[in-house]
């Protein structure tokens, strides 16, 4: 079931240019003779890029598998009849190759609370809770909905102990974590790009965020429309730009960016 737009970009920089690739072989099947040397370069270069996110999963542990089945569930799923304020779409849930790069950072800062921004149907969620060493996850959604979406899906894979999920604006939502006395050794943020600007600052602000901690952004390169950009594609990217300029200037973190799926920032505290 496709609920994608005819125009979309793709999800990444790299599904872009593969596209950009695949109109480019259409065009010169129309103007160049089949033996011409650009249709082998051509090829060459599709092949490297199409076939890059296939290799990196499969040399990659497993993700656990109750997350193929709600991907099933999301696919199936009528988002359009949901009826929310919030456009939902399948191409929101950041996939078993991104939830498995999440819960690597987990493990490697030894990440035990851990806040996140954006749950969509908790796809990320439940692998983070399922990380043996982290105690609780705290799961800032908007869409009333999708707590009921992915509930039977963290009780099936038994961690619904470990999961927290706030329904709610999330800007409102981090001054009660605040109020409460919070604090994380992970936050990641993956909600409304116009949001992440505030989300950032309110993180580091509100002191949610454990020394040393980190907090991971997804999106940070957003299909590369920050600086290379593209008409159908201004919605979010204000937001996207101006986090990125943020995170960069702020001293109490350090940065860096990652290309990974649509581009992952790790902000460290120092
Ligand atoms: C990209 S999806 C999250 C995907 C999820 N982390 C995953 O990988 O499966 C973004 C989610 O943020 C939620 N959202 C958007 N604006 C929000 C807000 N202001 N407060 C809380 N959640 C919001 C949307 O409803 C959506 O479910």
């Amino acid at each position: 079931m496709s609920q994608q737009p005819t125009d979309w970009l793709g999800d990444t920089p790299a599904e872009r240019i593969s596209k950009l690739l695949a109109r480019l072989d259409t065009k010169l099947a129309a103007s160049l003779s089949p033996g011409d040397e650009a249709f082998s370069l051509l090829s060459e270069a599709r092949a490297v890029l199409d076939g890059m996110d296939g290799y990196m999963e499969q040399h990659s542990t497993p993700y656990p598998p109750i997350l193929d089945e709600m991907m099933r569930a999301i696919d199936t799923t009528e988002w359009a009849a949901v009826g929310s304020e919030i456009t939902l779409a399948p191409n929101m849930c950041a996939g078993g190759y991104e939830a498995g790069v999440l819960c690597m950072m987990a493990k490697m800062c030894g990440a035990r609370r851990i806040l996140e921004i954006g749950m969509f149907a908790g796809t990320t969620t439940v692998a983070l809770a399922l990380v043996p060493e982290v105690e609780q996850v705290v799961s800032l959604e908007y869409e009333p909905f999708l707590r009921d979406f992915a509930k039977p899906f963290f009780e099936r894979a038994g961690v619904e102990d470990k999961i927290d999920v706030r329904v709610g604006d999330a800007r409102e939502t981090l001054k009660v974590l605040h109020d409460e006395g919070l604090g994380f050794d992970m936050v990641f943020i993956d909600a409304d790009k116009g949001g992440y600007p505030t989300y950032f600052k309110s993180i580091l602000d509100f002191g949610l965020l454990a020394p040393k901690g980190i907090i991971v952004l997804d999106n940070t390169l957003y299909k590369g429309t920050p600086y290379a950009p593209h008409e159908v594609f201004d919605d979010g990217v204000a937001g996207i730009s101006e986090v990125n300029r943020l995170a960069r200037t702020d001293d109490r973190v350090d940065v860096v960016i990652l290309p990974i799926r649509d581009g992952i920032t790790i902000a460290r505290r120092r």
